[in-house]
């Protein structure tokens, strides 16, 4: 029987006198070397000739970050994938010495570039978009609006309230009528009406009963899938059906529209608003202290913004919420998913929230800094907590920072060299040349997290007495690092902290059986197939419930 070939391996004619008939012999000896097949570990993807790594990463990308996080680990964490003939190649690394150099040391060498404007040409030239002084200056600005100690009540009132309001009642809902829903959409669908109103005081309703269609809402998520479409379609084929308005395209000049029409409508009313209110108080001679503490009107009230231009404003909104809705709600989905799947944690953060009742109890049913009535109970009668008690609950703090080490909302950062540069792991750049840094898969290597990395284990977030542990951005990537460290890290603790505390409290969440859980490949970690859970009071979930 003839036997099979391999890829690489070409038939040879034997030599006259030593049989007849072919043979294999390798590839190097007989083909040049830019059509050889190539594999230096056995972990490593085999380069094919035309192809390079392409062939191996379509026989992964159903399950791309595990494959990669395996080639990273298995190549000492750094990695080149080169696309064969379209000449284009990719160093891959979760090393946090590279993390170090790229994102701090040598930061002015690595800009967010013009490839990265034009894909995320929906952002405009908001902060995640730009480079230089513009970005400083927008940086500075959004570091003062977050700062704001009203921003900030606002916030932790905002997200309480929702919680109270939609949150709970919804989730009451579903324990009494037992049906499974998905709570990864009903997280995403809380985190986009909470960033809504904090960045333009507004609240779409997602989250209403019967869970509407929300066309701004479809738009941000149409808008977002087909980023991740256009990182990975050649630049030359997007553009192209851009233009004809065709495919993912036609989708995003829709969703951009629709974007567009949302940010131009609301910055139009709040002008008029304003206008309105200054000719109110200039008749009244009296300073509005109850002015709303959403990010729009702190914009709009800055006295440069009545010479900022109505596109200047569009983008640094949709800059805002694309910041702000995902992030949490991815954050929150693996976070219930990993608890649900270790009983031992959930109990752990039970009993942390048992003292923040006790406590409150001494205290008369008063939560720290508010009354009874608006912080202890919800219209359903369930519990919600107020950021000043959540403030003080390490293990939940750590909990979730352990469920970000896991699945970052953002499982990958890129970036292209701005001019040569050797990286600490000794790797050699050109200008030009473009780095991914897979945040996913540092959280999962054995060398920086030791052995236990593939456990949710909060525990190693926290010292010996039961207090936080710093553990330094280049290690623990969620946020990134260096100059361009995310701005809202602080918030969205206290809102991740609020919407977890009153959940866990209320409700025991149970994944269905069966449900398949795996991240979907897209610039955001969401999950491909939702997460099916079923929800049951806690006050009637026997021999499980808080002490
Ligand atoms: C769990 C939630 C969040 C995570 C994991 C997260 C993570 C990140 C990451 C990885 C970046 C770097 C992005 C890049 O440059 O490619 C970033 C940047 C940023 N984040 Fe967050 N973020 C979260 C929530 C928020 C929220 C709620 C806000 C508030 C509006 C916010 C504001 C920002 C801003 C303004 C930047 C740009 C910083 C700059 O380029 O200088 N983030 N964030």
């Amino acid at each position: 029987m003839q036997q099979q070939l391999r890829w690489g391996e070409v038939r040879v004619r034997q030599p006259a006198g030593r049989g007849s008939g072919v043979a294999t012999a390798p590839a190097h000896l007989v083909l040049p070397h830019h059509l050889q097949s190539r594999k230096t570990s056995p972990s490593e993807p085999t380069e094919w000739p035309i192809v390079g790594h392409l062939l191996s990463l379509a026989a992964n990308i159903h399950n791309f970050h595990d494959w990669a996080t395996g080639v990273l680990a298995g190549s000492g964490y750094n990695f080149e994938a080169r696309l064969g003939l379209t000449g284009l190649r990719f160093f891959l690394t979760c090393d946090p010495s590279n993390v170090r150099h790229v994102f701090t040391a040598n930061f002015a060498n690595y800009p967010k570039g013009d490839k990265f404007t034009v894909i995320f040409d929906v952002l405009g030239g908001g902060i995640f978009n730009s480079d230089g002084e513009s970005w400083r200056r927008q940086r500075v600005k959004t570091q003062t609006l977050l700062a704001d100690p009203r921003f900030r009540a606002f916030t932790a009132r905002c997200c309480r309230d929702k919680v109270a309001r939609s949150l709970l009642p919804f989730l009451a809902h579903a324990a009494d009528t037992g049906r499974p829903c998905d709570l990864s959409d009903v997280v995403l669908r809380l985190s986009f009406d909470m960033t809504c109103t904090l960045v333009f005081g507004v609240d779409p309703g997602c989250l209403a009963t019967g869970l509407p269609v929300v066309p701004f809402m479809r738009a941000t998520d149409d808008a977002l899938e087909t980023l991740f479409l256009r990182y990975i379609t050649p630049m030359a084929l997007w553009k192209l059906m851009r233009r004809l308005n065709v495919g993912p395209e036609r989708k995003m000049a829709a969703a951009r529209r629709a974007i567009d029409s949302f940010v131009a409508e609301t910055v139009a009313r709040r002008r008029a608003d304003k206008a309105k209110d200054e000719g109110a108080a200039a008749t009244d001679g009296d300073d509005d202290d109850s002015a709303a503490a959403d990010l729009l009107s702190s914009f709009l009230s800055d006295e440069e913004s009545s010479s900022t231009s109505d596109e200047f404003i569009r983008d640094t909104m949709v800059n805002f919420l694309v910041a702000g809705r995902d992030g949490i709600a991815v954050t929150l989905s693996w976070f219930f998913y990993l608890v649900s799947a270790n009983p031992r944690v959930e109990q752990k953060l039970l009993g942390e929230l048992s003292l923040v009742v006790a406590a409150r109890n001494n205290n008369g049913g008063a939560a720290a800094g508010g009354s009874a009535a608006d912080t202890t109970t919800s219209g359903s009668g369930a519990v919600t907590f107020d950021a000043s008690e959540t403030h003080s609950m390490a293990y939940l703090h750590a909990a979730l920072c352990e469920s970000l080490r896991l699945y970052p909302p953002i499982p990958f950062e890129h970036k292209t060299a701005a001019a040569a540069d050797v990286l600490p792991s000794g790797k050699e750049l050109e200008a030009g040349d473009q780095v991914l840094f897979f945040t996913y898969s540092m959280g999962r290597m054995e060398g920086v997290w030791g052995k236990d990395c593939a456990e949710f284990r909060p525990e190693r977030w926290l010292t010996a007495e039961g207090r936080l542990r710093h553990e330094p951005p280049y290690r623990f990537f969620s946020f990134n690092a260096g100059p361009r460290t995310c701005l809202g890290k602080q918030m969205v603790f206290v809102q991740m902290k609020t919407v977890a505390a009153a959940v866990l409290w209320n409700f025991a969440v149970d994944v269905v059986t069966g449900h398949a859980v795996e991240p979907k490949l897209s610039i955001v970690l969401h999950m491909k197939n939702g997460l099916a859970v079923r929800v049951r009071r806690r006050d009637d979930v026997m021999g499980h419930g808080r002490s």
